[in-house]
């Protein structure tokens, strides 16, 4: 058989393969429409149409039964945009951001909605925190730590004076790339432009590659890759979409020091989020000035055997020398044990409040 041959078969199978997914993707579309209908039927007031809990378990279903030879990542991403799809037909779900265009905290957003979210970027944290409580949108996301460089405290000090809660996370690798406009030579770089954030990730790249290149700090990496794209002599360092934004040119890939840099982000809503069977709690705790304090907190979680994912302290912004505990946990706080663990900290601690359960980072 010619190649042609060959190719005119196998190319007939794809075809008449695609015509089932198509049909079974707009059935699948029209059930979650049926969906919506008896969401709205209901008649409760605030209909959730967006569902974390089931979305998680969707798509770690994808995943524990897929066979490959795809990826269960690229199975699930797959999965995550259709069922974005399928969520724009009941409620097309919003979505602020940390922006401006082309940041990680959108690739995020995008990563954890699906591309069929209506994403709007906010210039600081404080405007998405802001964008949700006022009901303008239905979802914040924002950064909460990086693998390298630690927490971002401005996200865990919005929740001080919040009541917004956290309904989901994802968390991202983060490439580095170092980008230029038309205008500049690989070896005619003096100045190279990032987030303060980012700048540190590839420091010692920097030190290696560019010794004496002047290294500005500036708003965000978008905003570094938007001032790179007319400038001579300079570069910026920025992610994919940031590159893909403003038309620059990658030279160099994946600088970032930590081959593992990753950032996790918090999804913010008003939403209380059912157990997944998978979940993570978060909360916040301000305990009395006295010594053993903190271990009196933690003491609880260690008896009832909770695993913490994390523990960081904050300044309560109510006095000098007093802090607020964030402590990230293994579990949903209706669980048993949770709820018994609540129960003891409640009475260790001066305030306490859950930020929110929700179901672990699936892709
Ligand atoms: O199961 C639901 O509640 C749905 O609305 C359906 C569906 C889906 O497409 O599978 C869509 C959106 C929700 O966020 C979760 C799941």
């Amino acid at each position: 058989m010619t190649e042609a041959e060959q190719l005119a078969i196998l190319r007939d199978q794809i075809d008449d393969i695609d015509q089932t997914i198509q049909k079974l993707i707009n059935q699948r579309a029209q059930c979650a429409q049926r969906v919506a209908e008896v969401k709205l039927a209901s008649g409760a007031g605030d209909i959730q149409f967006y569902r974390p809990e089931r979305e998680a378990q969707v798509l770690r279903r994808v995943m524990e039964r897929n066979e490959g030879p795809l990826s269960d990542e690229e199975m699930a991403r797959l999965f995550r945009e259709i069922m974005s799809a399928c969520l724009a037909l009941e409620e097309p779900v919003k979505v602020a951001f940390l922006g401006p265009e082309g940041t990680f905290t959108q690739e995020a957003a995008l990563k954890h909605f699906g591309h069929s979210a209506v994403a709007q970027p906010m210039a600081a944290i404080d405007d998405v925190f802001r964008e949700v409580e006022a009901g303008a949108v239905a979802y914040g996301v924002v950064p909460v730590e990086n693998s390298t460089e630690g927490v971002i405290s401005h996200t865990l000090d919005s929740f001080i004076d919040s009541s917004l809660k956290i309904s989901g996370e994802v968390v991202l690798r983060i490439h580095q790339y170092l980008l230029v406009g038309e205008n500049t030579r690989r070896d005619k770089i003096s100045r190279i432009y990032s987030h303060p954030s980012s700048l540190a990730q590839c420091r010692k790249w920097l030190d290696q590659h560019y010794p004496s290149a002047e290294r500005i700090p500036v708003s965000s990496n978008a905003e570094a890759a938007r001032l790179v794209k007319g400038e001579w002599h300079s570069a910026a360092i920025a992610g994919d979409m940031a590159s893909q934004l403003y038309g620059l040119e990658k030279i160099a890939e994946k600088i970032e020091d930590q081959p593992d840099n990753s950032t996790r982000f918090l999804i913010i809503g008003n939403q209380e989020v059912p157990g997944s069977g998978d979940d993570k709690t978060s909360l916040m705790a301000a305990t009395r000035n006295q010594p053993g304090a903190l271990h009196d907190l933690l003491e609880p979680f260690h008896r009832h055997g909770i695993d913490l994912t994390r523990v960081e302290t904050r300044p309560s912004k109510v006095g000098a020398w007093s802090y607020v505990f964030f402590i990230d946990f293994v579990g949903h706080a209706d669980d048993d044990r949770v709820r018994m663990a609540m129960a003891e900290v409640e009475q260790r601690v001066s305030d306490l409040k859950i930020l929110g359960s929700y179901p672990k980072g699936v892709l």
